[in-house]
């Protein structure tokens, strides 16, 4: 059976044949942010997040992202506050873009598209063992979703292209090590927040949303050496996005 991935035969449109839950769910994900139906929330916690460095450990071709690793073994990088009470360790982060810059982030603002997303990765291990058994609980993700809108180009992301060249093809993995996620944050952590899913399959609806405000710049140039990583059968990896899913009733909260 195909595999699912990006193409037109095996695309989020066709997910729903080996993963009902993108039809039937209640809580899917990505959502177009509607920001007049969004709900200002002055209870929201503003977000923590504690990043440490020596967490880091190897960047991955996984042949549907790109991908780098954390140790979550303990509690060293942790996501805290805006929506959820206790503490989730960082995972994992990993981008998903488009073929040109005019599209390729997962979640819209206004019906308007960024040329990539970055999703920091977190899991409940105050309730949880792991993240196998966080993925499957509604309360057991929480994802930070960071857009990139084309101006500058980031240094900090530029550490990151530059160890693309030993992960061009699929199912590749290279050691990377003492890289701080939060230089890729803004400096601003204002969010949008929402009870969503995984965006890929399993499409697990186990992940709260925390979509931030403000993007972070890349450069085209930037831009192309993502497009310069391999799906499988070296088809360039682009177009690696879900589109947006009906709301259903949902609210989406803003701390700001
Ligand atoms: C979660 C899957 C692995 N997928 C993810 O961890 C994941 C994380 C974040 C996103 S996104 N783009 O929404 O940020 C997408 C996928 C493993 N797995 C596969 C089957 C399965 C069954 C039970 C538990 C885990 C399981
Ligand atoms: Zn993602």
């Amino acid at each position: 059976s195909s595999h699912w991935g990006y193409d037109v035969d095996n695309g989020p449109s066709s997910w729903h044949q080996s993963f009902p839950v993108a039809k039937d769910g209640s809580r899917q994900s990505p959502v177009d942010i509607r920001n007049e139906e969004t709900e200002r929330d002055p209870t929201l916690q503003p977000l923590v997040l504690k990043y440490d460095p020596r967490s880091s450990k190897t960047i991955a071709n996984n042949g549907h992202s790109i991908q780098v690793d954390f140790d979550d073994t303990t509690d060293q990088s942790v996501l805290k506050g805006g929506p959820v009470t206790g503490s989730y360790r960082l995972r994992q982060f990993h981008f998903h873009w488009g073929s040109c810059d005019g599209r390729g982030s997962e979640h819209l603002v206004d019906g308007a598209s960024f040329a990539a997303e970055l999703h920091l990765v977190h899991w409940n291990s105050e309730k949880y063992a792991d993240v196998a058994n966080a993925a499957i609980e509604p309360d057991g993700l929480a994802v930070v979703g960071v857009f990139l809108k084309i101006g500058a180009a980031n240094p900090a992301l530029q550490k990151l292209l530059d160890a693309f060249d030993s992960v061009q093809k699929e199912n590749t993995k290279a050691d990377f090590k003492n890289f701080d996620p939060s230089t890729l944050l803004p400096p601003c952590l204002d969010f949008w927040t929402y009870l969503g899913s995984l965006t890929t399959p399993p499409l697990l609806e186990s992940v709260i949303w925390h979509v931030l405000k403000e993007p972070i710049t890349v450069s085209s140039g930037q831009m192309e050496q993502f497009r310069s990583l391999k799906f499988t059968a070296n088809k360039p990896m682009q177009d690696n996005f879900r589109p947006p899913q009906p709301l259903k009733g949902r609210k989406v909260r803003r701390n700001f």
